[in-house]
């Protein structure tokens, strides 16, 4: 997802950008500025020595030493700028850059983890991906060369025409109409240029984000046969990628070729009424001459300026991909409350609704689950029992209702002293690319080596960690997918007791194993939940009868609730499902050859 608005950006907005994504070394980007605007004042200075210059040579009899001192004029001028930008550079070559890049993937890494979870579930892995990767690069590493370009196209002939003014007004005047031509082709240029080089850039997020999902979906595809098919979705993606390319050139191509042309005609009519005014005998030939150089010296990049504007539209995009990610607001922390004492979770008369859904995926949800009991969600898919699970990890807040811990408004609490509250194990396991041993110690980051082993053995998983090529310094990515999905979930699971979290949410970690993984990670889940209380999503009613209560969701209500027999007794909604299951138990138990 990029947001961006379909206006061209005003150049101050690009100056906002490149402040904003230089972050704490913004003011040496302010200075850099300020060092190339002086630079390019000195060139222009330089070049309107020529004028002087040039009158003494032609003098008759020509004028030594005021050429000469307006040659060392010239020379300091020249020297000047030369010195001035070689300050400006210091942004890149003293360092700055490296600083203000590593600075910026640091605080978008920072970002990832404050913005709320359901903002970060819109951007789409190779959308992320890009921004912490290329945008970043794109944006800061030209940040020097093309602003000091610009900057140069613009002073430096603003400069030379003031000089000109005092030297002959009208030349001025003429030098100076070219610039109003200039500015609606430039406008309809860039116009044209940034709307086709976003779609562009947003062609290359979607592309980016099919190759990332084709790349990692790869291993199921190629089960399900379905390579050709994704394939041909990527080709479409690429396809979709070169016509937007090809539109993008041709629509900028016709506003640079005019503005291009447009310069050099300007710069013609200047050179023609400088002519005219000087077999009139209304202009000096020295100073024709000397126009004559510095018309010529500018004409070419302005030529090259709508061409510069290209790349400084990527670096724009660039920017504003940045700026989005940076500007989500975390979920606002309405309290300072001091880490509950007690564990219980309350919800009360809860409203939630996702991000440009009309119907509420939870409705006037209430319940509250005693601290250190165990609690089933059952229900339908889609029936709201996740969304349960997210709010007390405040995915987001709910629109009416409120989401207690310890009778703490969880939005009181900050979220690492949330996060404290809890422990998630989730159906599908993250393993980082990383030894076992430290795919464990996440739980609880300065754990000792030992608690992480204490950990793995109360999880079940000691033994078959203990038998790979290196133990515990095995890395996962070494050994690939060599591991069982049971035993990804064990690991997940000392992480988890490693923790000691006092709240402990399961959505449905067994659902996809089969019966003797089941058995073992039980064995696992069954030392994480001691003495916890314990949310359990469930869709195999056998595996929570033993619950202290079950709620019962229907279409994000919680239509029953109680435990497994009081339940039964009442022959409703959990009845029947119960009834259901058993049915198609008894169903494979009865199969032939089963
Ligand atoms: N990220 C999301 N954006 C929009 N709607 C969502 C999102 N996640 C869930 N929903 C919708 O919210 C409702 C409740 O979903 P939820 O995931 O809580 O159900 P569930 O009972 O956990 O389902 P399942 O058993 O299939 O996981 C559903 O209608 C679902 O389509």
């Amino acid at each position: 997802m990029t947001a961006s608005a379909r206006t061209v950006p005003a150049f101050r907005d690009t100056y906002r950008r490149m402040l904003m994504a230089g972050g704490a070394e913004a003011p040496l980007i302010r200075r850099m500025l300020v060092f190339f605007t002086l630079g390019a004042v000195a060139q222009g200075l330089a070049f309107a020595t020529f004028f002087p210059l040039l009158s003494a040579l032609l003098a008759d009899p020509v004028d030594l030493t005021a050429a000469a001192l307006w040659l060392g004029v010239m020379a300091v001028a020249m020297i000047a700028d030369l010195v001035l930008c070689w300050r400006g550079h210091a942004f890149e070559y003293g360092g700055a850059i490296a600083d203000v890049t590593h600075d910026l993937r640091l605080r978008l890494g920072r970002q990832l983890r404050r913005i709320p979870m359901q903002d970060l579930a819109r951007w789409r892995t190779g959308d992320l991906s890009g921004v912490l990767g290329g945008s970043i690069d794109e944006a800061v590493a030209p940040m020097g060369t093309l602003s000091q370009a610009m900057i140069r196209i613009v002073v430096v002939p603003l400069v030379a025409i003031v000089v000109t003014a005092f030297v002959d007004a009208r030349m001025a005047v003429a030098m100076a109409l070219i610039f109003p031509l200039a500015v609606p082709i430039y406008r309809w240029q860039r116009r044209a240029s940034v709307m086709e080089r976003r779609d562009v850039a947003e062609a290359h997020a979607g592309t980016e984000s099919d190759i990332v999902e084709y790349a990692q979906g790869l291993a199921v595809l190629r089960t399900l046969g379905q390579t050709g098919a994704r394939a041909k979705r990527l080709q479409a993606s690429l396809a979709h990628l070169r016509v937007v390319q090809e539109k993008a050139m041709m629509a900028s191509l016709v506003p640079t070729l005019l503005m291009a042309g447009l310069v050099e005609l300007g710069l013609l009519a200047v050179l023609a009424l400088g002519v005219t005014w000087v077999t009139q005998g209304t202009l000096s030939v020295a100073a024709f001459a000397a126009l004559l150089v510095i018309v010529l010296r500018f004409s070419e990049p302005l030529a090259l300026f709508s061409e510069l504007t290209k790349v400084f539209d990527l670096m724009e995009t660039a920017l504003q991909r940045m700026d989005g990610l940076l500007a989500a607001q975390p979920l606002p922390v309405t309290g300072t409350a001091a880490p509950p004492a007690d564990h219980d979770v309350t919800f009360e008369d809860v409203r939630f609704s996702y991000a440009g859904e009309d119907t509420p995926a939870l409705d006037a949800v209430s319940f509250h689950l005693p601290a250190r009991t165990m609690t089933a969600l059952v229900g339908p898919s889609g029936s709201g029992k996740s969304t349960v699970t997210r709010l007390i990890m405040r995915y987001a807040d709910p629109e009416a209702g409120v989401v207690r811990i310890g009778g703490t408004d969880v939005r009181a609490l900050t979220p690492d002293a949330l996060m404290a509250c809890l422990s998630v194990v989730f159906q599908d396991v993250y393993l980082f690319d990383d030894t076992i041993l430290e795919n464990i110690r996440m739980g609880r980051p300065d754990a000792d080596d030992a608690s992480v082993q204490a950990a793995a053995r109360a999880a079940n998983c000691h033994d078959f960690i203990t038998r790979l090529p290196e133990g515990y310094h095995t890395r996962v990515g070494d050994i690939g997918g060599s591991l069982s999905g049971g035993e990804r979930q064990r690991i997940s699971i000392a992480r988890a007791i490693l923790k000691d979290a006092p709240i402990v949410i399961l959505d449905e970690p067994t659902a996809a194993l089969d019966t003797e993984s089941e058995r073992a990670v039980q064995m696992a889940i069954d030392a994480l939940v001691r003495d916890r209380t314990v949310i359990v999503i469930a869709h195999r009613l056998s595996t929570i009868v033993g619950a202290d209560r079950i709620l019962v969701f229907d279409d994000g209500r919680v239509s029953e609730h109680g435990d497994h027999r009081s339940l039964l007794a009442a022959g409703g909604r959990y009845a029947a499902l119960w009834a259901a299951q058993q049915r198609a138990k008894g169903w494979h138990a009865g199969r032939p050859g089963r």
